[in-house]
């Protein structure tokens, strides 16, 4: 099946909410499986999702040399042409020998895989990360925590608030 395949339904349709606590406790246990990888020279955040998931990591690796490329194909959950913003810095594309050799990728999730082989054309010798995956872009992704369902929509927690719930006996599930 191909990302142009699945209807909305086969997209969205099972909610996955993700706490700040939980992400937190993903992030560090990509950070312990990316320990016995690196070292790496630099991170670079697939933005704007990335930026998270590259801070706690960059962070528990003590790397301090951070870019950014900056990736938009979603409005909300619908997906739309890839719109590349901002390349890899010319700095650390020089770092990783013009490869990515030793230069670690780090996205929040990997879905239909569109964004993530964009970047990887980009460095094919860098390690790419994930926090989430789905099962037609796993194969991109070297380092991930979670699989989840193809028709699980994750929600992150900078894109959710705090609400009132309707009791379980009105209909709430
Ligand atoms: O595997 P794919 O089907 O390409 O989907 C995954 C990408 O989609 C989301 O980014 P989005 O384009 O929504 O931008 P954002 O990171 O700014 O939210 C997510 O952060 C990944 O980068
Ligand atoms: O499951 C998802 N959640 C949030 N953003 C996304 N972008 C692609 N897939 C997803
Ligand atoms: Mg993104």
């Amino acid at each position: 099946m191909t990302a142009s395949d699945l209807s909305k339904q086969d997209r969205t349709g099972r909610p996955f909410p993700v706490s700040w606590d939980q992400f937190h406790r993903d992030c560090r246990a990509l950070t312990w499986r990316l320990n016995e990888v690196g070292p790496f020279k630099a991170v670079i955040a697939i933005t704007r999702g990335g930026l998270v998931p590259a801070a706690i990591v960059a962070r528990e690796l003590g790397i301090r040399v951070i870019d950014t490329v900056c990736i938009a194909s979603y409005d909300h959950d619908k997906q739309e042409a890839l719109q590349l913003l901002k390349p890899i810095s010319a700095d650390i594309v020089a770092l990783g020998a013009g490869t990515g050799e030793g230069v670690l990728i780090v996205d929040d999730l990997v879905d239909t895989g569109a964004t993530a082989r964009v970047v990887r054309d980009m460095m094919p010798a860098a390690h790419f990360a994930t926090v989430y995956a789905k099962p037609l872009g796993r194969p991109l992704v070297d380092t991930f925590i979670t699989e989840v369902s193809q028709d699980t929509w994750i929600y992150f927690p900078w894109d959710l608030g705090l609400s009132f719930q309707p009791p379980m006996k009105d209909g709430a599930g």
